[in-house]
């Protein structure tokens, strides 16, 4: 083996590029991933659960394609071409996304939303398909060909490699989830403005082309190794032909078998046999695994969409609802070395022997523990939403545009909600000295202002009122104007127009913060400055009693129609912390234990089997939100959490009963055996050995994790 590139401080320098190439990639994964959910449900204008769907389906995609590119890799292309073909198919794919956010493209009547939705859809589902295929098929190859560039004595440096490789994957999506949810919350347009997700997906379509130059440039410097046949399919076909050979002698006068793999005898080699019989072992082991995936991946849907009905301000600074996500990768920088260094060493100290599978149990029921707080702050904010009428009901709301007191009387003693009986007659309201009697008709799953004029005798106005929170944590404002003149109302980002005499304006959405209104009637003008948080509602009454001057702050009356979001994000962070240190103590250990478990030259086969359990996990969120359809998030998010409960204790009565071994000692005691066997049985061996190095490749991830 050749491995001569240029070294510096005893590393080769190729492995410089592969490191920059992998914090490349992983911003531009994460940092579309960070805001997608959210062009989802904004740009596409999808309610939650299809956001949600579509967004599990494409992370379920991005790790079932890994199986697909090591197989390419491993008995095709080499990882080299594979890594540099299926980057191009994934910087296509990011551009994609990019175009397919230019609302301009289709927006032909100019009012800032695309026209022809299909056409976003489409682009933006085929985009999502490339990305999936390069993201989850450059996976397998990306650690393992780092790996490859050390020779087999560097095993400090290589160790040293995988470190800062995983320091790569989570400093690149720490960047990208503060980045992106800035770029996606900026407006931009050629002839109207909308949410600039073309340049939240532009930047990581950018750093993919990054990633893809940094890693051609260092193409003459890598160790390019040969494909050396695909070891996976050789494990299916020696399954299968045990399989079928125990299918074909399954009449009871065939002697019994050990092991139903032993079946292969007749075709395949001992040791390769005794290997499958290992990774299939911890296969069974991966079965319960998904549900951990199933909580972990939420994070980034309906965690992100919890966060859209909070409160962002952290002092004067304002976090984005998807940039919450950076907790993730800030407590995992912060969580890895303190529990290497600390929590392990002190537990072991107490004399507990705290076994990979042990520490993935905890693992589990710490997510489990991130899911209740994520429902306890889920009732918090549910506490704090208005209660919108259902179909069958109306609310209604009076506002006295008068400068006397009028005594409003109602038949029944909750005029603002009424049932579907009180609604379906005409509703009349007395009003007292000089009593007026008036008839209004309520519209059903309607919130309605009425709006009683100067002189009650004059006619009264109904106004349809907002029935759903402000979308993008905006403020929906509108003004009424009480006064005898028009008046124009503006601020630098919206004009509410001349609102004529008893008269209002439409809603305009405007972003939290301080506002300052400019009111004009004529040339007189005065000035009212207000500040919004995110996701009210508020309704500004102009009295006729106003004086115009240089402010007029006291005259105007602020009716709050919806509160804003008042739960504050920080609120979140213990989820987070959970979650964290869930994936700290599954996932980390996770990949080590598996590793650990697994025959030297089948690494491999376990990390595609690792990954496949997080697809199959997003599969199964798709799977328990549709059939569960329950009505309440936080019932959603305690279910998930009971069923990981539930799957944490089946996985640790299958830990309980698994034995670990040393797979490098069964596989020397494996040769030894046939050294002392006979000629025939070291042509066995000798095959054996040349299958070995036609497929080693392994020891490299073993390092990865260790
Ligand atoms: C544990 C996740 C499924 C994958 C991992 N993510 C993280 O470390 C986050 C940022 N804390 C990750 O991105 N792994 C790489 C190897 C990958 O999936 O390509």
């Amino acid at each position: 083996m050749n491995k001569k590139s240029s070294r510096v401080c005893g590393y080769p320098l190729s492995i410089f590029f592969i490191v920059v190439n992998e914090f490349c990639e992983r911003f531009s994964y994460y940092g579309m991933r960070a805001v997608l959910v959210l062009y989802f449900k904004y740009f596409l204008r999808w309610d939650d659960d299809l956001a949600t769907s579509i967004y599990h389906t494409f992370v379920a995609l991005c790790y079932l394609t890994p199986i697909l590119g090591a197989i390419v890799a491993d008995s095709w292309l080499g990882k080299f071409k594979t890594i540099i073909y299926l980057s191009i198919v994934y910087a296509i794919g990011q551009v994609a996304m990019a175009v397919s956010a230019i609302h301009d493209i289709t927006d032909t009547d100019r009012d800032g939303t695309p026209d022809n939705m299909t056409f976003h859809v489409v682009l933006s589902m085929v985009g999502l398909f490339l990305i999936a295929l390069g993201t989850g098929g450059i996976k397998p190859c990306v650690a393992a060909f780092g790996g490859d560039q050390f020779s087999d004595h560097q095993d400090r440096q290589r160790r040293t490699f995988f470190s800062v490789f995983y320091l790569c994957i989570n400093g690149g999506s720490l960047l990208s989830t503060i980045i992106t949810p800035i770029l996606r919350a900026q407006d931009c347009g050629i002839h109207s403005q909308q949410k600039c997700y073309s340049l939240a997906f532009g930047v990581p379509a950018a750093l993919m082309l990054v990633a893809l130059v940094v890693f051609i440039v260092g193409s003459g410097m890598y160790y390019k190794a040969e494909p050396q046949g695909n070891i996976m399919l050789d494990v299916c076909k020696c399954i299968g032909f045990a399989i079928k050979n125990r299918y074909r002698h399954r009449s009871n006068q065939y002697p019994k078998r050990q092991h139903w793999m032993d079946w292969a005898e007749e075709k395949y080699d001992k040791l390769l046999i005794a290997q499958i019989k290992m990774v299939l072992k911890v296969l069974f082991l991966y079965i319960p695994l998904p549900m951990f995936w199933t909580l972990f991946d939420q994070k980034g849907s309906r965690w992100t969409l919890q966060a859209t009905t909070m409160n962002g301000y952290f002092g004067s600074l304002v976090i984005q609802p998807d940039q919450m996500q950076t907790v993730n990768p800030i407590l995992i920088l912060t969580l890895v070395p303190i529990m290497d260094s600390v929590i392990y060493p002190l537990i072991n100290k107490c004399g507990l022997n705290f076994t990979p599978l042990k520490r993935m149990t905890v693992g589990m029921l710490l997510a489990a523990i991130a899911f209740v707080c994520a429902a306890l702050v889920q009732i918090e904010i549910d506490k704090t939403l208005p209660t919108f009428p259902s179909t069958s009901q109306s609310q209604l709301k009076l506002l006295n545009m008068g400068s006397e007191t009028v005594t409003i009387k109602m038949p029944g003693n909750d005029p603002l909600n009424l049932t579907a009986a009180q609604v379906s007659g005409q509703i009349n309201i007395s009003v007292g000295h000089p009593e007026v009697r008036n008839t209004i008709s309520l519209a059903k799953g309607q919130r309605q202002t009425l709006l009683i004029p100067l002189t009650i005798t004059d006619e009264w106005l109904m106004t349809d009122d907002i029935t759903s929170k402000p979308q993008e944590g905006n403020n929906a404002i509108r003004f009424v104007n009480g006064m005898k003149t028009a008046v124009n109302v503006s601020i630098p980002a919206a004009n509410f127009g001349l609102i004529e005499p008893f008269s209002y304006s439409n809603y305009s959405l405007i972003k939290n913060g301080k506002v300052t209104f400019t009111l004009w009637s004529g040339s007189q003008s005065c000035e009212y400055s207000t500040d919004f948080g995110f996701g009210s509602s508020y309704t500004f009454f102009i009295p006729s009693t106003l004086v115009f001057g240089p402010n007029c702050q006291e005259s105007i009356t602020a009716a709050e129609d919806i509160k804003p979001n008042s739960v504050h994000m920080a609120l979140q962070i213990p989820q987070y912390f959970f979650i964290t240190a869930g994936e700290v103590m599954f996932s980390v250990t996770g990949l080590e234990f598996s590793y650990s478990q697994a025959p030297s030259n089948m690494k491999a086969v376990l990390q595609a089997g690792w990954l496949f359990t997080v697809a199959i996990g997003n599969f199964i969120v798709l799977i328990v939100a549709e059939l569960a359809k329950l009505p309440k998030q936080w019932a959603e998010y305690v279910l998930f959490a009971s069923l990981l409960v539930a799957v944490c204790f089946i996985f640790s009565i299958m830990a309980y009963f698994y034995t670990y071994i040393d797979p490098a000692e069964i596989e020397a005691q494996f040769k030894k055996n046939v050294n002392e066997d006979d000629e025939d049985n070291k042509h066995k061996l000798q095959k054996t050995e040349r299958f070995y190095r036609k497929l080693f490749s392994g020891g490299t991830l073993k390092q990865y994790t260790a």
